[in-house]
């Protein structure tokens, strides 16, 4: 598992930089900025459920990282939400998953898209999955990387903060939405 956590937080960090150079950025942000002790591994076992049309093994959300790289086993139940309907993201042997997160998102300015995930229990078989979560410090500040941003700067720490008072609120996360620049929204 070391030696997993090893290899997957260098990749993580690599594609990070490669789609950071793509807007035109140059590199060391990550690096810099998405330290050991923020970012995460999270193994997850999803139990099977013989009522599993109306039981989410995991409810529809964003994460709230830069990126996040899945190894799913050969069971599947993962789906994205793409032009508003749910496909599923059919398991392939040696294969990782990057999940664009909402951090990537603002700093991108759109970009990149924190796509909305879900999973969906299976009737017969159990599943697991690991997730690495590539997140920065608490203090590090997302400031979209190009002009005319669509979000406010905001550091993780009040990012992480506001989804956690969102949740206990409204029992749910909102969001990006919450760090559009002059907007008022009612959540
Ligand atoms: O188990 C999966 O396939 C997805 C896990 C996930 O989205 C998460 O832990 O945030
Ligand atoms: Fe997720």
């Amino acid at each position: 598992m070391k030696h997993y956590a090893k290899m997957v937080s260098h990749l993580a960090e690599k594609v990070a930089e490669i789609l950071g150079e793509k807007l035109g950025q140059k590199p060391g942000f990550f690096k810099e900025n998405c330290v050991p002790n923020m970012c995460y591994l999270r193994m997850s076992r999803y139990p099977f459920c013989p009522i599993s049309s109306q039981v989410f093994g995991l409810m529809p959300h964003t994460d709230s990282d830069f990126l996040t790289i899945l190894h799913q086993d050969h069971i599947g139940g993962l789906q994205l939400l793409r032009n508003g309907k749910w496909v599923s993201v059919n398991p392939k042997q040696e294969t990782l998953i990057v999940i664009i997160g909402d951090l990537f998102q603002a700093w991108s300015n759109d970009v990149y898209k924190s796509v909305e995930h879900r999973v969906v229990a299976n009737k017969h078989f159990e599943r697991f999955s690991t997730a690495y979560f590539l997140c920065p410090s608490i203090e590090t500040v997302i400031e979209s990387c190009g002009g005319n941003s669509t979000y406010k700067r905001f550091s993780f720490g009040e990012f992480r903060q506001q989804v956690q008072d969102d949740v206990k609120r409204f029992g749910h996360k909102v969001g990006l939405p919450r760090f559009i620049r002059s907007m008022n929204h009612n959540f």
